[in-house]
């Protein structure tokens, strides 16, 4: 029997995304990945425009917060309009709405930050990173996270308000808008994009977001098979740093107005250490922390962590 013929063809896949550049870069890397399970159908994009999308004046932290960007996925996703969603984990609430899952993640991009540097700034220095930033600086960046890790560093700096791509922030910065930008580096590498002036942060310098650089897909908890598909995907390295880091973020509960960091890195033994940070978005205020455990308790070491941190900062950074 020729099964071409007769068999019909596997009903694809609605994978669900956001319309901009990264995402979709996002979600056709999956779409590859999972042609490449054995038996699986295809997967093709469908775009589903959210309000975080079309806001850039204000300040994410602003207008609603990480929220935002997935309510209307998760709306989709439970009236059945697509079958999974392909997320940056960072923008991903850590508490999911019933009946939605977190059913993979892929292997991490490079989840460090970095400076888009404009005129004046010159990556020289190699013990202090940030001395490329001339006194009185004007840095543009619309997350607290940075913002605060930033001042407390270089009290000297100012911070404007900083959103768009990454075309634009070249713009406002050959225009002399600000001395400077920062933004994920896993965005720039996925869009391979690279950019005159750069210089990379490392996490000791710059605690990045939790999950930064790490891409998960959402699926209906009902959903079995699919699960069980998605299942395979699964990066072992990406989801202990994920758990860890989530873990952290869903115990200190901060607003998204609230400056918060974390990180997870393998150790040469195979345990793992989270770094975590909570700051004042003003730089006033900022204590970082790290604590080793096993990588099989990542979600209790995230929580140890994140309690520790809440229990030593003032009570009115927390929701
Ligand atoms: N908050 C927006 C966002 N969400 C994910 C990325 C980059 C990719 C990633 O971190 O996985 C970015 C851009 C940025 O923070 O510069």
């Amino acid at each position: 029997m020729n099964r071409a013929m007769n068999a019909p063809a596997p009903t694809p896949l609605r994978a669900g995304t956001r319309g901009s550049p990264l995402a979709l870069v996002q979600t056709r890397t999956f779409n590859r990945l999972l042609a490449a399970v054995p038996g699986a159908p295809p997967s093709v994009e469908t775009i589903i425009s959210v309000t975080g999308d079309a806001v850039l004046d204000r300040p994410l932290a602003e207008i609603g917060g990480k929220g935002l960007f997935a309510k209307e996925i998760h709306e989709a996703l439970l009236d059945g309009r697509i079958d999974l969603a392909v997320h940056s984990l960072k923008d991903l609430e850590t508490e999911l709405p019933p009946g939605i899952v977190l059913a993979c993640v892929l292997k991490r991009e490079d989840p460090r930050d970095c400076l888009m540097l404009g005129k004046g700034c010159n990556p020289a220095d190699d013990a202090d990173p940030l001395a490329c930033l001339p006194q009185g600086a004007l840095v543009g960046t619309s997350s607290v996270r940075r913002q605060a890790q930033l001042l407390h560093a270089r009290p000297d700096l100012r911070v404007t308000n900083f959103r768009g791509n990454v075309q634009t922030r070249l713009r406002k910065l050959s225009e002399g808008e600000c001395h400077a930008s920062l933004l994920a580096l896993a965005g720039l590498n996925r869009l391979e994009m690279d950019i005159p002036a750069k210089l990379v942060l490392d996490p000791d310098v710059m605690v990045p977001s939790a999950a930064q650089g790490i891409v998960g897909v959402t699926a209906r908890a009902s959903d079995t098979a699919l699960l069980e598909l998605l299942a395979k995907m699964d990066d072992a390295e990406a989801r202990v740093a994920a758990t860890a880091e989530r873990s952290l973020l869903g115990e200190l509960d901060g607003s998204c107005r609230t400056p918060i960091g974390g990180h997870a890195q393998r150790l040469p033994d195979g345990n793992i250490v989270l770094t975590g940070l909570v700051a004042r978005a003003d730089g006033t205020f900022l204590l970082k922390r790290s604590i080793t455990g096993p990588a099989t308790g990542a979600a209790l070491i995230g929580k140890e962590l994140g309690d520790s941190l809440r229990g030593d900062s003032p009570a009115d950074l927390f929701a």
